[in-house]
């Protein structure tokens, strides 16, 4: 499961994972707009404590589901208690961090993504401090993806996984 701020590569880096790794990849964003349409008119129309509810469902019905895979969560998905609960019953969570000015770079003003509306660079800085101690209470690891290649970083997190499985669970958890 990959958590972290919009812009930190989530839905991204969970394909090249899931190709890697064989498993299904599953992006509850995509999951989402197949079922309520696209998120920005979702939200204008139904307002964020709907779209989080909502979201609260989709991601409950994929991680009740026994299968394994590679689920890239959106970056509010943690302000779910529910959520959160289920992510740390039984998952792999990592937590995607990206410096401020580089995942502006990579968010194109914002496009696609009503929680920036205004001021993008401003909002996300605000958003992620909010957010961080959310990120950091259900993921076993951190890693930055600042000037990181997505291939690198699914070859350092297939890494990160098989050392844990390979190891007692206590010892798993390493975050820097
Ligand atoms: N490690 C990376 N280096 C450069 N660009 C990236 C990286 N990861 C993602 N991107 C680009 O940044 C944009 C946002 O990535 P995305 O995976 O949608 O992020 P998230 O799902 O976390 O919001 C996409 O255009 C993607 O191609
Ligand atoms: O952080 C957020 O509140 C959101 C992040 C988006 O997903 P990404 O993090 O994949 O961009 C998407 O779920 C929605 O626009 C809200
Ligand atoms: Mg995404």
């Amino acid at each position: 499961m990959l958590v972290g701020p919009m812009g930190s590569g989530k839905s991204t880096v969970g394909l090249v994972l899931g190709r890697r790794l064989g498993l299904q990849r599953l992006d509850a964003d995509d999951l989402f707009v197949a079922q309520h349409g696209v998120i920005s008119d979702y939200f204008s129309r139904n307002g964020e404590p709907a779209f989080r509810q909502a979201e609260e469902e989709v991601i409950g019905e994929v991680l009740s589901r026994a299968e394994p895979c590679v689920l890239s969560l959106g970056g509010g998905a943690v302000l779910s208690a529910q959520t959160r609960d289920r992510l740390r019953h039984g998952s792999h969570v990592v937590y995607l961090t990206v410096a401020e000015d580089a995942a502006l770079a990579r968010l194109n003003g914002g496009l696609g993504r009503p929680v920036l509306a205004g001021d993008p660079g401003r909002t996300w800085r605000r958003i992620l401090a909010e957010r961080h101690a959310l990120y950091r209470e259900v993921s076993q690891w951190t890693v930055d993806t600042t000037g990181r290649s997505t291939e690198d970083l699914a070859t350092h997190i297939i890494r990160l996984v098989r050392q844990a499985e390979s190891t007692t669970p206590t010892t798993g958890a390493v975050h820097p």
